[in-house]
């Protein structure tokens, strides 16, 4: 295991401004319900989100792309061609792809396909508390989630009310976020898209993905200080991450690092 930078504001703030210069193009195979939200999301950052699933042309889309998500989402035929085709021109490209195995844990066939999408060795692995479970078959907390990553050689995130972010050798906590975002479908689905966008720009991916997290969720806070409810927090959302600016991520930013023990 490299042992990267220390994850600070700093390098998170400097990280927007880097994504947003880069406007990065991210390939999206994602699940119906999340697609326009996440391409919006994506949008309001200053991506250019691509969705095409198409077994005979998505290699060159991907071929174009600077960053990937692979999500599990509505996981039908179309989409396991589809990944299937993608994946050569990701290797080709040397893509850093960001994998949101949404559901792993609702049937035999999604955890199959998440352990097999884990061993073509995502950057980064963005899931929520249900999925952590039935994947490392642990409880969500500080050291199983380095200890995930460890194994794997893969960034974990582990999101919720706090999001817990590992590369094995560090372990941050993120506390930024909205209750509310809970009540918007396919709101982990749109930060597993804009992990995307930053791995695609941002080097280190335990940055990439503490910046992308941090950024979503700074966003929603804000929105969610105005929101009436889960229709106006996912339209002020969308307005707040298009207007976010460095400064005010870096400002309201709760990251703390996570004491976690040497030798898991
Ligand atoms: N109670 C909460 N308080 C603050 N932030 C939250 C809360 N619940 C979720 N979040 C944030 O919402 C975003 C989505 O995470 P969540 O864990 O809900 O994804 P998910 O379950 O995969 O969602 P979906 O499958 O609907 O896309 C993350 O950025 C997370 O930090
Ligand atoms: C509701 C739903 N069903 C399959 S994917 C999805 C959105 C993310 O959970
Ligand atoms: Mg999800």
């Amino acid at each position: 295991m490299t042992h990267g930078h220390a994850v600070t504001a700093g390098a998170i703030a400097a990280a927007l401004d880097e994504v947003r210069e880069a406007r990065p193009r991210v390939h999206c195979i994602t699940n119906t319900v999340a697609q326009t939200f996440s391409a919006n999301t994506l949008l309001a950052l200053g991506a250019v989100p691509s969705m095409t699933l198409a077994a005979d042309e998505i290699g060159d889309f991907v071929a174009r792309a600077d960053g990937l998500l692979v999500n599990l989402g509505t996981f039908d035929a179309l989409r396991a061609e589809a990944v299937d085709a993608a994946m050569p021109a990701a290797k080709e490209r040397a893509l850093s792809w960001c994998l949101d195995p949404a559901h792993a844990e609702s049937s035999p066939r999604r955890i199959a396909l998440a352990r097999r999408l884990i061993d073509l060795g995502p950057a980064v692995l963005r899931c929520n508390a249900d999925e952590f479970r039935t994947l490392f078959e642990a409880e969500p907390g500080p050291d199983t989630v380095a200890r995930a990553a460890l194994r794997h050689g893969i960034v974990v995130a582990l999101t919720g009310a706090r999001d817990i972010l590992s590369d094995g050798d560090r372990t941050v906590f993120l506390d930024n976020g909205h209750p509310l975002q809970a009540r918007v479908t396919a709101a982990g689905c749109a930060a597993s898209a804009v992990v995307a966008a930053f791995l695609a720009v941002i080097g280190d991916p335990l940055i990439a993905t503490a910046a992308g997290l941090s950024a979503v969720g700074v966003a929603a806070e804000i929105a969610g200080e105005t929101a009436a409810g889960p229709a106006s927090l996912q339209v002020g959302f969308l307005d707040t991450l298009y207007g976010l600016d460095a400064a005010t991520l870096q400002a309201r930013l709760t990251l703390c690092p996570a004491d976690v023990p040497a030798g898991l």
